[in-house]
């Protein structure tokens, strides 16, 4: 990906003489009001919405407004490298697609649309456990490109093991265990929509195709679809859930683990201490505990904690290429995107999710070299303005 932004500014202006009047958008302001514009009430808010009062969703964009970057200049930025390196894999840009669910009620390819888009950009796919379609389709549709497994741990351990071993199978080279989300939060506008997809058999495509979940119905989901529900309803999540589980886990795979939302420095301590590979400092988009802490608000004192001994991750709020700067500048090895792409999908399907991606990744590639880094790895803290810092200690 050397200078893709300026490939892409160079595409897009190109076509000056020749204007297409079905242009895409290119904000994600924009995308977000198309979005509205062709979604139905109860799935735009499903993505759209928050946890209660969405004071979260608003700190996780307050939190990146907050920082400030300062440039700098001189320092040849001809030549522009965005690649990372995670568990021995090279990645073309430090954006990976992040775990959605139930993207069937986004658009009729859903999951399959996403996939290809991340696949076409090498950017790595994460999987939802509630992905509308198995995930052995999704791999299928991806072929080599890179991809990793987000794992809802269910109360059944069965279930948990099998689709482990599932994603193994199916070339997941990583998986992503969320553990923010043992239970849907209070999520006001789903509430008075009366929307939940799942009961009306929509995020359930691993469910209905495993061979523990299936082994434990009475009647398959095609004879008695309720009672399939109803089943996932009670073995989706596991609040019971303590930190010694870990090792059940550790028996079951070979590949990388990595916990998704973790925002308190102690839990990374303990991350650390039972062995996992890697962190997502996330708060679900704002999406479970209403009044958490903006995610890049949380990143620093994580990424302290956890003194570079295994690569940190962070979600939530991004938004534009200077927003992952700002991650990276606070400890992030890589930044996960959520809604964004939904909007993309929710307009365009596939050629959506590839825009959004491809916009993002280049105003990144521009404005890594416009604050004078040739390198994603190159960027610390010395890239912000240290004045937040500053009026915190002087409290
Ligand atoms: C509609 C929707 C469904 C989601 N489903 C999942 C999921 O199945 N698993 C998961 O770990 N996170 C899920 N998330 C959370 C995202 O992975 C990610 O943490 C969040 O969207 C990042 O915030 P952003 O939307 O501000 O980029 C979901 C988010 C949305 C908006
Ligand atoms: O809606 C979500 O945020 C989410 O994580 C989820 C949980 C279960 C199924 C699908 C999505």
């Amino acid at each position: 990906m050397k200078n893709i932004g300026n490939k892409i500014q160079y595409q897009i202006y190109s076509t000056m003489s020749n204007p297409d009047p079905n242009r895409l958008p290119v904000s994600y302001e924009a995308w977000e009001e198309k979005a509205r514009d062709v979604l139905e009430d109860g799935p735009y808010y499903y993505v759209a919405g928050g946890a209660g009062g969405e004071n979260t969703m608003k700190a996780n964009l307050d939190a990146f407004q907050q920082q400030k970057i300062i440039p700098r200049m001189l320092r040849n930025v001809e030549e522009r490298d965005l690649s990372i390196e995670l568990f021995g894999q090279t990645y073309p840009s430090p954006v990976l697609q992040a775990p959605i669910g139930v993207q069937s009620i986004i658009h009729p390819e859903g999951e399959i649309a996403s996939a290809k888009a991340s696949a076409e950009m090498g950017v790595p796919y994460i999987a939802s456990s509630a992905s509308s379609v198995p995930m052995e389709k999704i791999a299928e549709e991806m072929g080599d490109a890179p991809r990793w497994f987000q794992l809802y741990w269910s109360k059944d351990p069965d279930i948990t093991a099998s689709f482990v071993r599932r994603a193994e199978q199916s070339g997941y080279s990583a998986i992503v265990v969320t553990l923010d989300t043992p239970m849907m939060a209070w999520r006001e506008d789903d509430l008075k929509n009366v929307y939940l997809p799942f009961l009306i058999g929509e995020g359930v495509g691993n469910y209905f195709s495993d061979p523990a979940f299936l082994s434990k119905l009475e009647k398959s989901p095609k004879e008695d679809p309720n009672a399939a529900i109803m089943y996932w309803t009670q073995i989706f999540g596991n609040p019971g859930l303590t930190w010694d589980d870990i090792a059940f886990l550790r028996e079951h795979t070979n590949l990388p683990i990595l916990l998704k939302g973790i925002l308190h420095p102690e839990d990374a301590i303990l991350a650390l201490e039972y062995g996992v590979d890697g962190i997502i400092v996330s708060n679900h988009g704002g999406r479970q505990v209403d009044g958490a802490q903006g995610a890049l608000d949380a990143l620093p004192r994580v990424c302290e904690a956890i003194h570079d001994q295994i690569p940190v991750l962070m979600d939530s709020g991004i938004r534009r290429g200077s927003d992952v700067i700002k991650a990276l500048a606070l400890g992030a090895k890589g930044v996960l995107v959520g809604r964004p792409c939904m909007y993309g999908l929710a307009v365009a399907g596939q050629q959506g999710v590839k825009e959004v991606l491809q916009n993002l990744i280049a105003d990144l590639d521009i404005t890594l070299g416009l604050t004078g880094h040739q390198a994603v790895s190159e960027i610390d803290r010395s890239a912000l303005c240290e004045v937040k810092a500053e009026v915190e200690q002087m409290k």
